[in-house]
């Protein structure tokens, strides 16, 4: 999936569930960290830095806060997403700005299957993916 970018990750990010699955197996493949973004989950101890933000509605109307702990993801990194499945877009929407807080350079979300419904989002995070839903 890296390779639906021309840019290489120096880190890979992938929110949970499925996307903690699939995003690991493309680290492991690149040979590169990962970092599973958590849902509604937070800091273990007091003295973790962790950022968090919230969704917009995403395919089930859910408003999920997604977030990781600060130090895992520099200034200097080139950050992927990897994801089963993109609907609303919120998902990666959200992760992009996670990424963007850290001050590392985000190269885009890369999923399996590209459901998405506003079509803007393609664009503008740019989302690739290896499948289109219509074609499904
Ligand atoms: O584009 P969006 O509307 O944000 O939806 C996409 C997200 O929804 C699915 O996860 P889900 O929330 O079902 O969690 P799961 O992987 O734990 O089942 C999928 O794995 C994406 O992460």
């Amino acid at each position: 999936m890296a390779g639906l970018y021309d840019v290489r990750p120096t880190v890979v990010v992938g929110p949970v569930s499925r996307g903690a699955l699939v995003g690991a197996l493309a680290a492991a493949a690149l040979g590169v960290g990962f970092v599973e973004v958590r849902k509604n989950d937070g800091q273990a101890t007091d003295s973790d830095r962790w950022i968090r933000r919230t969704t917009g509605p995403d395919y089930q109307d859910r408003h999920v806060v997604f977030g990781f702990r600060r130090d895992l993801v520099q200034s200097g990194d080139r950050v992927l997403m990897v994801d089963d499945w993109a609907a609303t877009g919120e998902t990666a929407r959200v992760v992009r700005a996670l990424v963007d807080d850290c001050g590392a350079q985000w190269i885009g979300a890369a999923c399996i299957v590209d459901a998405l419904g506003d079509a803007r989002f393609r664009h503008d995070l740019p989302l690739r993916a290896l499948l289109d839903v219509r074609n499904l």
